[in-house]
Parts: structure tokens; sequence; C-alpha cells
């Protein structure tokens, strides 16, 4: 038997496998705290609201039905996302979400609803209310029901034995032109997931780590494209002195001031799946994708004076960090192949975007001879022509004759501009006003009047009086009376030429200010 905590989705993940007690909770918890920012965060189209009650054995029962009958819902549940934009949110009705239950007027448990995400926001819900956007679900008991149920609302004909539904919102990566507004969330759900492999696998474990670590988050606070994960990971580079003294982090989890108690990227997540990054099979794409979008879209939003402290903070971060030895090494290897520092935030842009090409042209090969890809996703050279043939000279046959310039132009777009517009246009042309809140990518550019300091700066103040955490320490130390100095020693240490010393709220209030 498994028991699931009070309040918690892990019910979710544990319906997805066939043997339920397999699973770890490791869910979000959604309460009535953030019942409102969780149906915000999501640009799902239609939700399922249900609300069961542990004690409640049919609640459990049905669901298990489902997950073994039926691979669509298994997928959607364990993913959280549906065909057609649609998910499942469980949600517990016990006493300290008791005003919930009653805005929702249960009676009984379970008890589901369906509706647009916006109209669970603040809703409620009355038995006799006609013309409610959300719905009653009146067939639930076993999956063959429910899907019925979910097909006549949705006009479509998704049967039990379809396995891949999962994505066909999604297009392969080749028209990939209106998905990419998804990768925001992806982006922050590789930034929090990196984040939590760091602190599970206790990485930060030396100054080098250490110091690692802090110029990836010096590199997030201006530059991540979401605004809750530039606050949070200011908030943690702040701390941090604190947090890790000498080096040494704690990972004790129930004790407080560790970095256990921060989250990158906001509480509720990682959200446990990916949407732009979804692979049609469970085990392929997700992470590792999301980290790729998340390396390029900070490339394209650096300015020239931090190339070479952008290259140097992604090497030595995935170096570090990303626990996929092979990946790893390779990366390294190519970055280690680099003799001249990047002056140019094009050409860091260009590195990345063609070593990623190389990694996939490797990755071909070894896909196609094991079949071990992902066979709506194969490996190709990026972008392809119906992306971008603007980018292409020439090409015949394997050899492609690139544009460079376009194809900087097309990356700044597709990972800046593309990346926010697309969300916000679907948004404004579709449900509600909400979910333009949760755009969480918002402009591409640092304010034009960015404070830049020489990065040199960083050690003379903080080597003094914090041996380690020195970064951090500068950090702080520069909001409060923003000395510039100078340390040439530092500039060989980091092979960096400029940082920018923006505190987060300078730079929020100056985003503030340009829109
Ligand atoms: C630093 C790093 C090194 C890795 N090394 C290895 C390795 O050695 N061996 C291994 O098996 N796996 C490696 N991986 C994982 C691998 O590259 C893929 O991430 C994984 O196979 C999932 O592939 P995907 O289809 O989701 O596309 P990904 O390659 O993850 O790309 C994600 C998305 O980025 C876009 N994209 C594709 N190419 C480019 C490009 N050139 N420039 C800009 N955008 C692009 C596309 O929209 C694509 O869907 C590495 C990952 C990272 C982050």
């Amino acid at each position: 038997t498994t028991s699931f905590s009070p309040g918690s989705r892990s019910i979710l993940r544990d319906i997805g496998s066939n043997d339920i007690s397999d699973h770890k909770d490791n869910a979000v918890e959604l309460n009535a705290t953030n019942f409102d920012s969780v149906f915000q965060d999501t640009p799902a189209k239609f939700a399922v609201l249900e609300f069961f009650a542990h004690w409640c054995p049919a609640c459990r029962n049905y669901k298990v039905n489902i997950a073994i009958h039926c691979p669509l819902f298994n997928f959607y549940t364990l993913r959280f996302s549906f065909p057609s934009n649609c998910f499942l949110i469980t949600f517990l009705a016990e006493q300290m979400n008791i005003k919930l239950c009653d805005k929702f007027s249960i009676k009984r448990y379970p008890m589901l609803f369906w509706g647009p995400p916006s109209k669970f926001v603040g809703g409620s819900w009355e038995p006799k209310q006609e013309k409610s956007e959300i719905l009653v679900v009146e067939e639930w008991r076993t999956a063959d029901l429910l899907l019925g149920w979910i097909n006549k609302q949705l006009g479509s004909s998704y049967g039990l034995d379809d396995q891949k539904v999962g994505n066909d919102h999604l297009l392969p990566n080749i028209s990939d032109h209106e998905q990419i507004s998804q990768a925001v969330f992806d982006i922050e759900e590789a930034t929090e997931e990196a984040f939590d492999i760091i602190l599970s696998l206790k990485a930060i474990k030396s100054s080098e780590t250490g110091a690692s670590f802090i110029r990836f988050l010096q590199l997030l606070v201006p530059h991540h494209p979401s605004k809750r994960c530039r606050k949070g990971s200011a908030e943690i580079l702040m701390n941090f002195d604190d947090l890790c003294p000498a080096g040494e982090c704690s990972y004790d989890s129930g004790v407080n001031n560790t970095l256990r108690n921060f989250h990158i990227c906001g509480n509720d997540l990682p959200r446990g799946y990916y949407m732009f990054c979804r692979g049609s099979k469970n085990e392929t794409r997700g992470f590792s994708c999301g980290l790729w979008i998340l390396m390029h879209s900070l490339s394209v939003r650096i300015e020239d004076g931090e190339s070479q402290f952008a290259f140097t903070t992604l090497c030595d971060f995935i170096n570090n960090f990303f626990m996929c030895d092979e990946c790893r090494r390779h990366f390294h290897d190519m970055c280690l192949s680099v003799k001249t520092p990047f002056k140019k935030a094009r050409d860091v842009v260009l590195w990345l975007w063609s070593t990623h090409n190389k990694v996939n042209e490797r990755l071909k090969k070894d896909e196609d001879s094991l079949g071990t890809g992902d066979p709506k996703f194969p490996k190709i050279i990026w972008p392809p022509k119906q992306l971008c043939p603007s980018c292409y000279l020439t090409s015949t046959g394997e050899n492609i004759d690139w544009d460079h310039d376009e194809v900087y132009k097309f990356l700044k777009r597709y990972y800046g501009e593309k990346l926010v517009s697309s969300y916000k246009k679907k948004s404004a042309g579709g449900v509600s006003k909400e979910e333009v809140v949760v755009a969480a990518a918002e402009e591409m550019s640092v304010p034009r009047n960015a404070l830049v300091v020489p990065v040199g700066a960083a050690l003379a103040i903080a080597l003094a009086s914090c041996a380690f955490g020195a970064l951090a320490c500068y950090w702080r130390t520069q909001q409060k009376n923003r000395k510039h100095h100078h340390n040439p020693h530092y500039l060989r240490r980091y092979s960096s030429n400029y940082l920018v010393m923006n505190t987060f709220s300078n730079i929020e209030s100056e985003r503030e200010k340009e829109r």
C-alpha cells in the first residue's frame, strides 16, 4: 500500500505506474495558498480538478483502474499534462482547505471539475449554476468513461490504446516556431532541477565548485528569461556565504539556513514534467533539452563585455554540475579547444550553437545505429531550413554553408523575443488576462545603463572580508556602497573581463521603466 501525504500531488505520479508503490513523494504541495498560482501557471487550455480525501478508497481505486487500462491517462497523470492541453490536479479536502471545498460546494469524494484553468483562479461552483465554464465531470469511474466524457467536451476521439497522444499538440522540433513559447516553462524547470541535483548530490564541495556555482548565479540574476528565477538566484547569491561558509554547504534537510530552504525558481518547482522538451518516450529529452535551452537563452541575453565570463561560466557549470559524465567530458573538450577569449556576445551565441550541432551530429550517428533516440525528435543539424531559410547560403548533402549573420539574428529572435512574444501572443488571443501575468519570460534586454564594472573589483573587497563566498560577499557589498576596485588576480583566476554588477532590484526596476 502507498500512503499519500496530505495535500500533495504525489498520487498523480503514483498512479502513473502500475506498481503504484514504486514512486517517492517529491511532488509539489497544492493547498489553499498556492491553489490560484498553480492554475495561473499553466498554459493548458483545460484542467481537471479533483477534490479527494485520503481516506476515500474509491478515489484511489478508480485512478489505479485508469492508470492500468489507459496509457493515455497514465501519461497525462504522470506528466500533469494531457492532449489538447489539459491537466489533472488533485486537491485534498482536509481541514485547512475547507474554505475552498465550500467554494466548490464539495459534498462527496471524489468530485472532479472540468474547465479552463483561468476559471478556477479565485473561482467557485454551485450545483445549480448555469452558464458556468466549470463543469462537474459526470463520468469518471473508469478510464473509458472518463475518456469518453472528455472526448465529448473536446469533440475528440482519443482511444484507450492511444500511447503517444501526450505529444500530439507539440509539433516536432522541425516546426517548433510556436512551441518555443512553452520553453520558458522548461527553462524554469531545468534551472530548478539542476539546483535539485546539485543539492541531492552535494555537488558544491570545494571552493572551486562553490565559485563556479556563484558565477552561474551571477549569470542568472540579470539574464535568466524568467523573472522569478532571476529573483530566486539573487536571493541564493546574497545568502551564499552564510549558507556555505568556507565552501562547506550544509545539505541537511530540516535544518534552518541551508541551501535546501531555497528554490531558484519558486516553491512549486520542479513541476516534474516538461512541455517543449517533452519526449514521446519517458526516458528521452526532458532535463538535458531544458539545459540546452537555458544556455541558449542566456547566451542571447548577454552583452559584449560579459562574453568571456558567460562562456567560462557555462563551461564550468556543465563541467562541475552536469552529472552525465560523457556529456560533461565532451563539452569540456570543446570548451578547452577555444584558444582566444571571446570579446563579442555574438561569438558566444554562435559558438554554443555550433557546439550543440556538433553534439547533435555525434548523437545522430549513435542514435541511428543503436535506436536509442526519440523517434519523434530525431537529431538534426539545427535550425532546419524550414525554420530559418535565410540561415542557409547553400547546402549540398551533409555540407551546409551557413550565413552566420542570419543564424545569429535567428537565434536572438528565437531564444529572445520569440520565446517571449509567442507566449504573449498566445495569451492575448487566447483565454484570459491571467495567462499574460504568468508569462515567466519577459523582455530580453539588459538595461542599457546597466552598471558595468571590472570584474576584478570582486576580489579586492571580497577576499579581504570573506575568504570564501567572495563573489557573493562582493555582490552584497556592492549593493551597499558601490565602490569600484580592481584586482588583476581575480581576472586571471576567473578569466573574465567584466561583470554586470546590477542588483536584482535595479535590473527589475529598469525593466519596469522600459516597459
Ligand atoms: C552540454 C550538454 C552536453 C551533452 N552531451 C551529450 C553526449 O555527449 N552524449 C549524449 O548522449 N547526450 C548528450 N547530451 C544530451 C543531448 O544533447 C540532448 O539534450 C538529448 O539527447 C535530448 O535531445 P533533444 O532531442 O531533446 O534535443 P536537444 O539536443 O536537447 O536540443 C533541445 C532543443 O534545442 C534546439 N536545438 C537543437 N540544436 C540546436 C542548436 N545547435 N542550437 C540551438 N538550438 C538547438 C531544438 O529546438 C531542440 O529541440 C548533452 C546535453 C548537454 C546539455
